[in-house]
């Protein structure tokens, strides 16, 4: 008999309903339950409806249409970051492409990327892909002004804010061939200080529980978001926020498109708030800068190491 895949427990935290403005009452008490999950999970699902039904059918239909742009169009969605760009026809990792929008939140960096595939511009992709970043890029404010009140770092929230830039990776996975790994993309911590996932209707994230198994988790509803911390977010809170272990298995044929919105940071030294010190936690992280950061990752010596940012700047 074949193992059943245990279901995701993590926990939902609704952002709907609730007004989320700082003196509400349900603002301090989402706060709490973000930070709980955080520092429990490294992740929660967010059930959040600034994106509307038709914003998210408008979005993967577009992310669909760019895939199925010739491999020879699609590579020229190039960066200098490292896995900024297209990335596809990996010996690896053949089930998966990606594309990326560089400052996806700015008028600019969409603009820069429908140039590449439209020279002539292409309103409607800038205007989906700008839309949607902006609002997935709220819900990433608002976690970050919670996780900052509820430890007494503010002043650290609004330098962390005013140096934060995003990358949009649009995502599709096709399913195996007969005889082929079902590896979507392999276990890995995201090099980020937030992520933020979305799919459209087929599942296959799968969060490495304490207890060591794969948990897969059900994102059927089009208002449910994954908020994921990164490697940087743990480095920030001094280990108290770890980056959860994720990967993708694709279980069907069907092709599977996800969404990530990448929360980065540029341009600032991080350093842990003295907050975040005390006898019980003991400074873990010395300063580092988080851009660096990206490139160690990917330097001989990065990729040897398992983990990653412990390496780069641990104590
Ligand atoms: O496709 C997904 O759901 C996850 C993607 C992911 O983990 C990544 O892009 O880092
Ligand atoms: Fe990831």
């Amino acid at each position: 008999m074949g193992s059943v895949k245990q279901h995701s427990q993590l926990p939902i935290i609704d952002f709907t309903k609730k007004t989320l403005d700082l003196s509400s009452s349900s603002w301090k008490s989402t706060s709490e339950e973000v930070v709980r999950a955080l520092e429990e999970y490294g992740c929660f699902i967010a059930i959040y409806d600034k994106v509307s039904l038709e914003l998210h059918q408008v979005i993967f239909g577009a992310s669909q249409e760019l895939f199925d742009l010739p491999t020879e169009t699609k590579v020229l969605n190039t960066s200098d970051s490292p896995s900024h760009g297209y990335i596809g026809q990996v010996a690896k990792i053949p089930l998966l492409e990606a594309l990326g929008i560089e400052n996806a939140t700015t008028l600019e960096g969409v603009q820069k990327f429908t140039n590449v595939f439209w020279p002539n511009g292409n309103h409607h992709l800038s205007e989906t892909a700008l839309s949607y970043s902006k609002l997935v890029a709220e819900l990433n404010q608002m976690v970050l002004r919670m996780v900052s009140e509820t430890y007494g770092v503010e002043k650290d929230c609004e330098s962390l804010l005013g140096s934060m830039y995003y990358l949009l990776r649009l995502i599709k996975y096709r399913g195996p061939k007969e005889n082929e790994n079902n590896v979507g993309l392999f276990p890995h911590t995201d090099q980020t200080f937030m992520s933020i996932l979305h799919q459209h209707q087929v599942n296959g994230l799968e969060i490495k529980a304490k207890n060591g198994e794969w948990v897969l988790i059900d994102l059927l509803s089009p208002s449910s978001f994954i908020v994921m911390a990164g490697d940087i977010c743990m480095a920030w809170t001094n280990g108290r926020i770890k980056p959860p272990l994720h990967r993708v298995i694709m279980s069907g044929n069907e092709e599977r498109y996800s969404l990530s919105l990448f929360a980065f940071i540029r341009d600032l030294i991080i350093q842990v708030p003295e907050e975040l010190v005390d006898d019980e936690h003991p400074l873990q992280f010395k300063p580092f800068d988080p851009y660096n950061y990206l490139h160690f990752c990917c330097s001989v010596e990065g990729r040897k190491s398992n983990c990653q940012i412990k390496s780069y700047c641990g104590i």
